[in-house]
């Protein structure tokens, strides 16, 4: 869709500033279910579709065995909905799908409709939020409303899911360390890894490794190099084909596919690594191996053996004799170049044939001769292997070096760890004890391994001013009815006490002022709250054909910090990932007797025979 649909609302373009379409192209109307044309149809055929709804969405329980879910996805809605207008070719489609009995009348009908009649409350993105505290409250004409239905469920479910998930792997690692998003390889398509990049910025990680992401949405972009670029560098005279996958028959390479490639990554790995001192990188590997120093005073015409020297140096250093033999020179070479091609940001994987015989004397030799020319390499990447030990190996290394060559900050390099890492493998980080500074998180974080959606939900509550109820065998179910409003309560400490959703008329809650308190379905469960602050969740974001005033969509970084402000006010006992405390969500006693009211009202007795 384009940033500014030339058929967008009028009243849009000449009165208030235009809000570009989604991001995403595929958001149109038509990203919708089925059914939400059909109840369309049946409400215009039976002069219902005017009739004015509001639909709560919220959700009802938080991800991940959590107290706590990210609100996100809201600019996405907003962008849809200030947006929303069928095209004739859209129209075309929907005709050709319904059955041919339906009126032309209905077509149209949707050719006239946007959202100009449609007024959207919400909680701003990037908030902590809770169960059954409408996120959003949309009310309009109810056709047009239930056809919104699915495409905002969409953009807000997985958004919100993979905030969270970004939050609590944040929670885990701790506020100092770097978080970097590497998932876009392992993502739900292309969609999947542009949300992932841009709701785990939100929910509190520094950068993301996705280009287009960093395009579209300036998160700052970070990375390292792979595995493939070291191995690309070969020795020249070094046999590093030991056993070659290529060499066996085809039966056995088919049968044994797998595990042979791994035992011949292994036994190259491990020939490498016992290639003898004098086998050099090929000549040609490095073609250009002068390097300017840093202030641009002098060039070092041979910056290849300049870290072939340091290499020597350290082997033969006090505290580092013994620690490692012959180093892969191939290795060296792949950090070698890469320094000259990077000399402000060198950082290097190490993990390509052995950590710590072979990845860190390589990069310091390589970041010795960058400190002669006075430049800083940033650091190693450690992708294997036990991460708490290595990055305690690595560290001590690096002290070794700043100690005994007296070269300052040096035993400070940055160490970033990845491979499949997760909550848990974070948490026995911490609890091991470890020297990582930065996280590189894929798989887990981007495809919410531990839980795959979030089920947000969109109900009816009012219809013509008449508040609905939707009941069900199981309470947590049960929807609250009317259009609501909805405040945090803190308390004296300044931590949030408890949500509380109150009837549209009723007086809302005042500074240090008793209110009561109640679970919405639970009669025995209730509290006195005298507030020290009050704070209304739900903001207009799109006012329709009110003169409310319109919310700002804010930039994302303004979103990430809400969400980071918002997470530090919270109560620990509601954050700790073992049975955490739940968050008391209530409503109003006025509003209580209302939902039982109505509730018993609805419900047929039973008769029992
Ligand atoms: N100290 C540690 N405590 C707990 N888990 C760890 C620790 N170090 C690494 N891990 C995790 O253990 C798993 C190791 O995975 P795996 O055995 O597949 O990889 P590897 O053998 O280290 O490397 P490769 O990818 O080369 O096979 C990863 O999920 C990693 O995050
Ligand atoms: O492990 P994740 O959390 O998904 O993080 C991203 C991973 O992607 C890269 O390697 P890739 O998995 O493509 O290959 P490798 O595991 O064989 O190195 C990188 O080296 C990380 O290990
Ligand atoms: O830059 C990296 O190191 C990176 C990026 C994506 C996936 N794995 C690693
Ligand atoms: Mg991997």
């Amino acid at each position: 869709m384009d940033a500014a649909k030339a058929n967008g609302p009028k009243k849009e373009q000449n009165q208030r500033p235009v809000i570009p379409g989604p991001t995403n192209p595929m958001v149109t109307p038509l990203l919708s279910d089925f059914y939400q044309f059909t109840m369309a149809y049946s409400y215009w055929k039976a002069a219902k579709h005017n009739e004015r709804a509001v639909f709560d969405l919220y959700f009802r329980k938080n991800p991940f065995g959590g107290e706590y879910t990210i609100f996100a996805g809201l600019e996405e809605c907003i962008r849809f909905i200030a947006n929303f207008k069928f095209t004739a070719e859209e129209i075309a489609f929907i005709r050709a799908s319904l059955p041919k009995t339906c009126e032309d009348g209905f077509y149209d009908y949707l050719r006239g409709i946007d959202c100009s009649d449609v007024e959207v409350h919400a909680v701003p993105e990037g908030s902590v939020a809770f169960p059954k505290v409408p996120l959003l409250i949309v009310e309009g004409p109810i056709a047009v409303v239930q056809l919104l239905e699915t495409p905002i469920l969409n953009l807000i479910n997985y958004a919100s899911l993979v905030s969270t998930n970004a939050a609590r792997h944040r929670f885990v690692a701790g506020k100092s360390k770097l978080l970097l998003e590497f998932g876009l390889r392992r993502a739900q398509g292309p969609d999947g890894g542009i949300g992932a990049s841009k709701y785990s910025y939100i929910g509190g990680f520094d950068a993301t490794s996705n280009v287009e992401a960093g395009r579209l949405f300036g998160i700052p972009l970070r990375g390292t190099h792979s595995h493939a670029f070291v191995s690309s560098f070969m020795c020249k005279e070094g046999s590093e084909s030991g056993c070659d996958m290529k060499a066996s028959p085809p039966e056995t390479r088919e049968q044994y596919g797998e595990e042979l490639e791994v035992k011949c990554r292994k036994f190259q790995r491990a020939a490498k690594a016992k290639l003898p001192a004098g086998c050099p990188p090929s000549p040609d590997e490095i073609v250009e191996k002068s390097l300017k120093s840093h202030d641009g005073s002098s060039t070092c015409e041979d910056f290849v053996s300049l870290a072939q020297t340091w290499l020597s140096k350290i082997k033969r250093s006090h505290s580092l004799h013994g620690i490692f033999g012959e180093t892969n020179q191939s290795e060296l070479a792949a950090f070698t170049s890469y320094a000259l091609a990077f000399p402000n940001s060198f950082l290097a994987l190490v993990d390509t044939y052995d950590v710590m015989r072979s990845g860190i004397p390589n990069f310091c030799a390589v970041a010795l001769a960058l400190n002669d020319l006075g430049y800083k390499a940033v650091g190693i990447r450690l992708d294997s292997g036990d991460l708490a030990y290595l990055s305690c190996e690595a560290r001590k290394f690096f002290r070794t070096i700043e100690k005994e060559l007296r070269v300052p900050d040096f035993g400070k390099m940055s160490i970033t760890a990845s491979n499949d890492l997760n909550e848990e493998t974070l948490d026995a980080l911490n609890k091991q004890g470890h020297e990582v500074d930065a996280f590189g998180i894929g798989t887990y974080l981007v495809t919410c391994y531990a839980q795959a959606a979030l089920g947000c939900v969109f109900k009816l509550v009012e219809i013509n001013n008449q508040p609905r109820i939707k009941l069900s065998e199981d309470v947590s179910k049960v929807s609250i009815p009317c259009r609501k409003r909805c405040f945090r309560l803190y308390g004296k400490e300044g931590y949030p006490l408890v949500d509380i959703m109150t009837g549209e008329n009723e007086p809302p809650p005042k500074v240090s002022e008793r209110i009561l308190c109640r679970h919405p379905f639970s009669e025995s469960k209730r509290a006195y709250v005298v507030p020290q602050r009050v704070e209304e969740l739900l903001k207009c974001f799109w006012p329709g054909s009110t003169d409310k005033a319109r919310e700002e969509l804010p930039p994302l970084k303004d979103i990430r910090d809400r969400c980071i402000k918002q997470l530090e006010l919270m109560r620990s006992d509601h954050m700790r990932r073992l049975n955490p405390t739940p968050y008391k969500v209530s409503v109003s006693a006025k509003l209580y007797d209302f939902i039982h009211f109505l509730w018993l009202n609805e419900a047929p007795v039973g008769e029992l025979q």
